[in-house]
């Protein structure tokens, strides 16, 4: 509790200069134990503040107790606020106000009078922090919300809560960022949510040697495109070789071949049967002299295609990754994929996902940490549920979120260029999840990069362009 609410006094610090006046909202647990200690250093660093206890003497116990025990033997002074109106002259009289009333130790709904309080803070015009999550917010998904703080920043402890990432909850912690107090995740047992960060990134991405030769960077296949639909497969195909593959197969109907390879002349190509177009069921068993597989870009959702896809997820014991039309013929036979041993990595949107496990994009929009968890693990494959924030789920059941990423990548083909960037990292790197969440990353970074230098806009930013400047967030970590 102390280092937490150290480090928050602090981070508040850096953001409030000396001449504004804080009030500190604390409640009857341990997340007003934080807020006992924010007012003391706050109190040490000089700031005009108010220490206001919303709930009566009794309601503070343990470590909460102790530490405002301290802050009033350092001569802070502590209000005891029990009206509205009480509540709503202190917030008046405020630039910052600082809510330490509810963290993570809520049960059902908001009781009075802090629900009426919760409403006082929303209303004034001051910045509100938050201390851990906004009062009143549930810390998981597929929770409504009854009451809760409207927070400017929140200062998350140690690990983010499901609630950050789900669509509906999110926009009530406003900025946020976490706070470490030295604690390590494993202690967290309800909270095993990561976001993956930049440091991640540089801490598992494989390191290219000068021995290496175009072998050791993998061989990979790219099967799709239907004739109407040439421009998927050469996008996954470009996106996999801008990102390191060592060499590239791209598997299509013949027709294709002469308009991907005008755009993609680095990667070899494999006349697919067709008929009338559409990818056949047919030499099957080549595809096992590659490293790793993507499929369903532009493939068309024909019978025929169907079973070619049914087939590889059943013979190929290469890891193979299925997006787009891919995912409709998984769905035709879901027992085919829980079934296989190799690594199978399945990248929906909302509306794939809801379509894999017939809920509506709504539900899925609630609860997508458990939707995605029960689905990869019942058929034991990777998930990348792609969305503002990407859940990535291994079939073990563990969870990654990365946050990069803009609404220029809501675009038809950027799923092809995602898929490109996962089927080469996942054939550099030793360890399937940091491959994944890896291209994930990137992938976003390199379209919010994009725009933060000016080269593009949301409107304006196209999948192939996020392909030629991948180099641009590679570039951030070698
Ligand atoms: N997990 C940890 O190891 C740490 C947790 N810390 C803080 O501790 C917080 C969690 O502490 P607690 O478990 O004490 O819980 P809280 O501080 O979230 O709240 C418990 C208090 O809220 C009241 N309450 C619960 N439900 C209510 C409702 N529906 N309406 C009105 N009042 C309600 C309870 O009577 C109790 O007084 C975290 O959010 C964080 O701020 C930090 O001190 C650092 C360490
Ligand atoms: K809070």
């Amino acid at each position: 509790m102390e280092n937490a609410g150290r480090h928050m006094a602090e981070k508040i610090s850096e953001r409030v200069s000396l001449d504004q006046h804080i009030t500190i909202v604390i409640g009857g647990g341990n997340n007003g134990g934080d807020g006992f200690v924010i007012a003391r250093c706050l109190k040490e660093k000089g700031y005009q503040h108010h220490a206001c206890q919303l709930v009566p003497d009794q309601k503070i116990k343990g470590d909460a107790l102790y530490h405002k025990q301290v802050y009033e033997q350092f001569g802070g002074m502590i209000e005891r606020v029990e009206t509205l109106d009480q509540l709503k002259e202190k917030c008046a009289s405020s630039d910052v106000v600082v809510d330490a009333v509810l963290g993570i130790g809520i049960t059902g709904t908001i009781r009075e009078p802090l629900r009426r309080m919760i409403e006082v803070i929303n209303e004034a015009e001051a910045v509100v922090f938050s201390v851990d999550i906004p009062s009143g917010l549930p810390a998981n998904e597929n929770e409504v919300v009854d009451m809760s703080v409207n927070a400017d920043y929140t200062f998350v402890v140690e690990a983010p809560k499901q609630s950050a990432f789900v669509e509906g909850l999110a926009p009530y912690y406003g900025e946020w960022e976490v706070v470490s107090i030295g604690i390590p995740l494993a202690a967290f047992s309800d909270q095993k949510q990561m976001r993956w960060q930049h440091m991640d990134v540089q801490r598992t991405f494989p390191k290219r040697t000068s021995f290496s030769h175009k072998g050791s960077h993998g061989k990979g296949a790219v099967v799709g495109g239907q004739l109407s639909m040439p421009g998927s497969v050469a996008l996954t195909a470009r996106a996999a070789l801008r990102s390191g593959a060592g060499l590239l197969t791209v598997a299509t109907v013949k027709d294709n071949i002469p308009v991907v390879a005008n755009q993609c002349v680095e990667a070899m190509y494999h006349v697919w049967r067709d008929d009338q177009g559409i990818l056949i069921d047919d030499s099957v068993s080549s595809l096992n002299h590659y490293d790793a597989i993507a499929i369903g870009m532009g493939m068309g959702r024909a019978d025929e295609s169907q079973k070619l896809t049914l087939r590889i997820v059943n013979e190929i014991n290469r890891p193979v990754i299925v997006d787009a039309d891919g995912l409709y013929h998984i769905k035709s036979d879901l027992e085919v994929v829980r079934a296989r041993l190799a690594p199978l990595v399945i990248t929906p949107h909302l509306g794939e996902m809801a379509m894999l496990t017939e809920t509506t994009i709504a539900e899925i929009k609630q609860a997508p940490f458990s939707i995605t968890k029960q689905f990869a693990q019942k058929y034991q494959v990777y998930v990348v549920l792609k969305g503002k924030f990407t859940i990535i789920t291994t079939p073990r059941g563990e969870q990654v979120v990365t946050d990069t990423g803009n609404p220029g990548l809501a675009k038809g083909g950027s799923g092809d260029v995602l898929s490109g960037v996962i089927l080469a990292f996942m054939m550099q790197h030793n360890e399937r999840l940091p491959a994944i969440a890896n291209a994930c990353y990137l992938h976003g970074l390199t379209a919010d990069m994009s725009i933060t230098s000016g080269r593009h806009t949301e409107t304006d930013l196209l999948a192939s362009d996020v392909i030629d400047e991948l180099s641009v967030a590679f570039r951030t970590i070698v």
